[in-house]
């Protein structure tokens, strides 16, 4: 588990003091894919520097596993930060080492026998999919055999905590997707606690249990991601919502339609195991009314799908009563958008 407690951290070089990370608090129970998203400038570098002790914070306290990171110096530092692992945005590997000898390399810093360190880069060359890549020098592979290089070095040490920083973020959409795909096999797996930064919903979406959202060094926003997606609160937080694709089409839905019916328009939205249910046709029968489907969307997350139902229903005002009652019984939430 990492938690960090009112962690500050301000740069100050004698003439001007910039707050970078203002006051942060946050949670990060073990096993959990946890992304922290922010523009640029929002603090999200210097939080994952302060995660695994490169910065110390102004401050507040970082503690992963029960040890304070932040006041841990020396030896004691050093031992603790092989347990916390970093995949960065340029995958930072060694360009005269092959693929074998770059997984190898923090191995051997870490002074891990020989035969021991054959055997587990083989393990990890068949874990991130790179059999017969072996040889290969960086300058001979794609971005995304890259980044499966660097997260294979990542996990040499058999770490406790795997940060992420812009992972994919120098990657094609296709690439991206499965190197998210390998992010969150690695965690199912091995249960490992993934940080991942990052400027883009769509990998929240992907693979996130929950998700933080920065703004001038706050985080203003946070929470499991089906909840943010549904109900996101602050503006920031609904621009990134928009940017995933299929959730933004919910302005293309024309109210000016549903002013021109007449009758009832209710939106319905669906989380998680809801969104199974087959509720329209439920309905349809329940009441003997015919629901005619406006629009819909439907977005897929890695804690199931959430998607939101236009419905225009012609009812009395005591049938629209029992159908939000029923909603509300099956969880899924119901809002009249026009009625009469
Ligand atoms: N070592 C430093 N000295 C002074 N200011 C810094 C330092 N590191 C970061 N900052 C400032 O802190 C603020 C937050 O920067 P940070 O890099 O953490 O943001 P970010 O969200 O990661 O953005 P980016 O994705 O562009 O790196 C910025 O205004 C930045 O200029």
């Amino acid at each position: 588990m990492i938690v960090l407690r009112n962690i500050s951290k301000i740069f100050d070089n004698g003439k001007v003091a910039l707050t970078a990370v203002d006051n942060v608090n946050l949670t990060v129970e073990q096993g959990q894919i946890y992304g922290i998203i922010g523009y640029s400038g929002a603090g999200k570098s210097t939080l994952i520097r302060l995660l695994n002790g490169l910065e110390k914070p102004s401050t507040g306290s970082v503690t992963i596993n029960g040890q304070d990171i932040s006041a841990a110096k020396g030896e004691a530092l050093r031992q603790a930060r092989l347990k916390i692992s970093m995949v960065f945005q340029h995958f930072n590997l060694l360009w005269s080492r092959t693929v074998n000898e770059n997984i190898a390399f923090s191995m051997q810093i870490a002074g891990v026998p020989k035969a021991r360190i054959k055997a587990r880069v083989a393990e990890l060359v068949e874990l991130v999919g790179l059999k017969g890549r072996e040889n290969a020098y960086p300058s001979q592979l794609s971005g995304g055999q890259k980044q499966r290089v660097g997260i294979a070095r990542a996990l040499a040490n058999n770490p406790d905590v795997l940060l992420c920083d812009e992972a994919t973020s120098a990657l094609d959409p296709q690439t991206t997707d499965q190197i998210l795909d390998l992010l969150l096999d690695i965690n199912r797996r091995f249960k490992l606690t993934i940080v991942l930064i990052t400027h883009e919903m769509h990998v929240v979406r992907k693979i996130c249990d929950r998700v933080a959202v920065m703004e001038n060094g706050k985080v203003v926003e946070e929470g499991d991601v089906l909840s943010v997606f549904t109900h996101p609160q602050q503006p920031i937080t609904q621009q990134f919502v928009r940017q995933v694709s299929q959730y933004a089409e919910e302005e293309t839905f024309n109210t000016e339609l549903a002013s021109e019916l007449e009758g009832t328009v209710i939106r319905l939205t669906f989380t998680g195991h809801s969104t199974h249910k087959p509720v329209v046709g439920e309905l349809t029968l329940r009441y003997g009314l015919p629901f005619n489907i406006l629009h819909g969307k439907m977005t897929q997350t890695a804690h199931g799908v959430f998607g939101q139902l236009w419905v225009h229903v012609v009812a009395t005002d005591e049938q629209l009563n029992n159908i939000l009652a029923d909603l509300k019984q099956s969880d899924i939430e119901g809002e009249v958008i026009k009625h009469g």
